[in-house]
């Protein structure tokens, strides 16, 4: 097997020289077949033996690498930092360390550092106002009643002077929500982890309790409460319907659709907060006030006001007054970026009783593939690639997805709403992949990137596990279970069976929605 890693030395230039990745990428031999063999290769790429993988790094120079994929350098840089063991799906212990190298020599890979045209001046979300005259102060974007607990800020159009929300809405493109190599991240999350707490609202809409916080600088997040401990699976009895949203589930969504290479979800944080001081004490939601009450062992708990468990029985509470929580970046108001809400074509029928039209029509999809926005540009595959994420996280809930309105129907698809995922371990919904089944259509980068997952170097639990443990809550207690990390290396094995599945009953081209033909237009032949 020949590997496509392609490992940066710290000398070596930034991953994001367009030139030399293109020339990996497409123009060598070596890499084409390394392209071609992941594409193609049989299902189970995880029986394959790893060892001594040859990997060509930017300078063209041939590397041997050890069975864990990693370079001498990066050994060498995990022996010297201490060792925290945990225990993977085989009983066997592995360093989390190893996994944190895993996870940088993942998103080293050409793979995640494909070279794509410029950005289109039309193709940004938004575009920073020229300067406004004094005379025309007053029709500023916005201007609020109270600037108590705000800070006095003056932006001016120079982007450093921007806080991390605002470049974050800014770096908002037709194609994702992010760059893969976002400098910005770690101010964003980090904010989002500390920053002081100025007001918390209730959020409109939607059926269970979530709250709008706002910052000094006027960033806003979303703030889902935990409802549920991480080891606990969601009772058996329960419809998909009526389950709880996690916290810890939309903080390992947002980590999986980065590993996915989608970046389709906006950031997510957890964080602990003080019910008391940074929800009661700040809010002028009176609704939400009233909810607050002491329990019997002296906890402080509120429910608000929701159409699902906003009741004395389904109060949150504090411990006494410190609750886990996440926190979402919010997505520029909808005033400045009108999204568009699609219902997913397989959508279930959210009642106990009746089945949806794809459960009992066996041409469902070949009706889809017919009808817009599916039967045009990349909607299909876009959708396919949500399906793979909800797949993996056992999320039942897609009933909609949105888009933002100005970039029409070729875009990406946002994915919100992830907190009913990674309800339960112990059992896969294959229900929820019968969209691949079904048109059995998929992104040639999105399976190269899942049979790339598949290899031990890249083991999907590993980076998983290595990602969320840079969350503020992995030190209260790891963000997803044992159990939860290992079902995704399973559930990554069923997609993959099943892509394969459909090659051995359809032509590939069939199949495989060639995204990355683009490549080998940029390079002119030698
Ligand atoms: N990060 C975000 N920024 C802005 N808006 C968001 C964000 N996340 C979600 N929303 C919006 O808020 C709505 C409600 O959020 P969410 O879907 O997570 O809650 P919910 O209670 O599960 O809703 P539902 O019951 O409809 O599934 C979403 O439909 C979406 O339009
Ligand atoms: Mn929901």
């Amino acid at each position: 097997l020949v590997s496509l890693s392609i490992y940066q030395e710290p000398c070596d230039p930034p991953p994001s020289t367009r030139t030399h990745i293109l020339t990996d990428l497409a123009k060598t031999n070596y890499t084409s077949v390394g392209i071609s063999s992941l594409a193609e290769s049989p299902a189970d790429t995880t029986q394959r033996d790893s060892s001594n993988l040859d990997a060509k790094n930017a300078k063209g120079h041939v590397q041997i690498l050890t069975d864990k994929g990693l370079s001498v350098k990066e050994r060498k840089a995990s022996m010297n930092k201490p060792v925290s063991v945990v225990h993977d799906s085989t009983g066997k212990t592995e360093p989390l360390e190893s996994g944190l190298s895993k996870l940088v020599a993942l998103f080293d890979h050409p793979l995640y550092n494909m070279p794509t045209p410029p950005i289109a001046e039309e193709d940004w979300l938004l575009r920073v106002k020229p300067k406004v005259k004094a005379s025309e102060k007053s029709s500023q974007l916005w201007v609020t009643d109270s600037v108590e607990g705000y800070e006095d800020v003056r932006w001016n159009s120079s982007s450093t002077s921007h806080p991390p929300w605002l470049r974050f809405h800014l770096s908002i493109s037709r194609w994702q929500l992010y760059p893969h190599h976002e400098p910005n991240m770690k101010n964003l999350t980090e904010q989002l982890a500390t920053h002081r707490i100025v007001s918390a609202v209730q959020k409109s809409g939607g059926t269970q309790l979530k709250l709008v916080m706002s910052f000094p600088n006027y960033g806003l997040a979303m703030f889902k409460p935990m409802k549920q401990e991480r080891d606990e699976e969601t009772n058996y009895n329960l419809y998909y319907f009526s389950d709880f949203e996690r916290h810890n589930a939309e903080i390992a969504a947002f980590h999986l659709d980065r590993i996915l290479g989608y970046r389709r979800i906006p950031p997510v944080v957890g964080r602990q907060v003080d019910v008391v001081k940074e929800i009661k004490d700040v809010t002028i939601d009176r609704k939400l006030a009233r909810t607050f009450f002491t329990s019997p062992v002296g906890n402080v708990c509120f429910y608000g006001q929701c159409s699902y468990y906003c009741s004395t029985e389904h109060a949150v509470c504090g411990r006494p007054k410190a609750l886990e929580a996440s926190l979402a970046v919010m997505l520029p108001d909808l005033s400045l970026a009108t999204r568009r809400s699609w219902r997913s074509p397989w959508r279930r029928s959210y009642s106990r009783s009746k089945l949806a039209k794809w459960e009992t029509e066996p041409d469902y999809c070949s009706t889809i593939k017919k009808t817009p926005p599916y039967d045009k540009g990349t909607r299909l595959v876009d959708f396919m690639d949500l399906v793979i994420l909800d797949f993996l996280m056992s999320n039942m809930d897609r009933h909609h997805y949105e888009t933002f309105e100005k970039f029409g129907n070729d875009t990406f698809l946002l994915h919100l709403d992830n907190g009913r995922a990674f309800g339960r371990h112990s059992k896969d919904e294959p229900s929820i992949l019968a969209p691949l089944k079904q048109c059995c259509r998929i992104r040639r980068s999105t399976l190269l990137r899942l049979r790339l997952l598949s290899l031990p170097q890249y083991r999907l639990s590993d980076v998983m596990r290595a990602s969320l443990s840079h969350d503020p809550l992995h030190s209260v207690a790891p963000l997803l279970s044992e159990p939860h990390l290992a079902a995704l290396n399973r559930r990554l094995k069923t997609v993959l069976e099943t892509v394969n599945h459909c090659q051995k009953r359809q032509s590939k081209d069939e199949v495989i929605y060639d995204d990355t033909a683009y490549l080998k237009d940029m390079v002119s032949p030698a």
